[in-house]
């Protein structure tokens, strides 16, 4: 074989992959997208890297990639050092005032600045912002129930309003909004840590997205966990909604958020494997997904 045989014949599996793809670029072309990046997916170098190859990648081929990120690992460390104890409750950090300083400082100051870095290496792309900025996200103090009684767990907020100019004017301009999950409050002027999955979940609720994907340290949702590794791969929302007492720890937010997002109007809610290279990759080449995915009821059979 000649020279430009071989390369012809070594490059032709790669064009391959790039036509199956197709149908799933042009269905998405100029759909928006909020990438939930947890903090447990960010502790691996290699990971975030190939993280953010992928959601400039997104953004190249012609959607518009939000990122909402958590870094639950990096506060609980920062916290740490601080010898402030952390403790949670029905999945969420009960966060004092002190610890609010050091979460806000992590998030905003630490991670977001990690991910804006990684993204702008592949050009003038990311721009950071938290949900105080430009009234992004406003929130009121979050009461959870637990045992069927109201719980004060701090400064932690509950979402109440979202204003997506912020946003869509980054979008139009062709940037990659990353978004922390801080809020201020309009009741008491004060800020407050909003769970990341939560946060996301409003965010593609409110920006009308197409896609929630939710990055993960699990494979998905694991029907009994953590007696089986057995992985729920397609629910509708009201199969979610029934599921939702049995579920706990950090699968609370994120399920609520998938259904809170599908009800309001996502197509799909995801949750992915961010342990693996390239997850968001994986998820766009195969026609079921790699995790979990959540789809309104009226659309079951029809979503991907
Ligand atoms: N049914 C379930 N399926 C999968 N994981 C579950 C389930 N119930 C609880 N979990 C726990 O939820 C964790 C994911 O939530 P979390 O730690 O908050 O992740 P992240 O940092 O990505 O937001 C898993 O690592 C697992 O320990
Ligand atoms: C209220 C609450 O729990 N906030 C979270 C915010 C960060 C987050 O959600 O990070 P992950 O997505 O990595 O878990 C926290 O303080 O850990």
């Amino acid at each position: 074989m000649s020279n430009g045989t071989t390369r012809k014949h070594n490059a032709l599996p790669k064009a391959r992959i790039l036509v199956e793809a197709l149908p799933w670029l042009t269905r998405h072309h100029g759909k928006t997208v909020v990438i939930k990046f947890g903090g447990n997916a960010m502790v691996d170098e290699e990971l975030k890297a190939a993280f953010a190859q992928d959601v400039v990648f997104l953004r190249h081929a012609g959607l518009k990639p939000v990122v909402v990120h958590g870094g639950g690992p990096q506060i609980s460390a920062a916290l740490d050092r601080h010898g402030i104890v952390s403790e949670f409750k029905a999945g969420l950090r009960v966060t004092t005032e002190d610890a609010m300083d050091v979460v806000r400082m992590v998030l905003a100051g630490q991670v977001q600045r990690e991910l804006v870095g990684l993204l702008n290496q592949h050009g003038p792309l990311a721009v950071g912002l938290t949900g105080e900025d430009a009234h992004t996200m406003t929130a009121t103090k979050h009461l959870p129930e637990i045992d069927g009684e109201p719980v004060d767990i701090g400064r932690v907020g509950e979402i109440t309003a979202i204003d997506t100019g912020a946003i869509e004017a980054l979008l139009a301009d062709g940037r990659i909004p990353v978004v922390s999950s801080i809020a201020r409050s309009q009741d008491d002027g004060h800020v407050y840590n909003v769970n990341a999955d939560t946060a996301a979940a409003a965010l593609a609720a409110a920006l009308g997205a197409e896609t929630l994907m939710v990055l993960t340290d699990v494979e998905g949702l694991y029907e009994d966990w953590p007696h089986s590794d057995e992985v729920i791969s397609r629910l509708t929302a009201s199969q979610l909604e029934k599921l939702l007492p049995e579920l706990s720890s950090g699968m609370v937010p994120k399920m609520q958020g998938c259904l809170h997002a599908v009800r309001g109007g996502v197509r799909t809610a995801r949750v992915i494997d961010g342990r693996v290279q390239h997850s968001i990759l994986l998820e766009i080449f195969t026609d079921e997904g790699i995790g979990t995915m959540v789809v309104p009821d009226e659309q079951e059979g029809d979503a991907s």
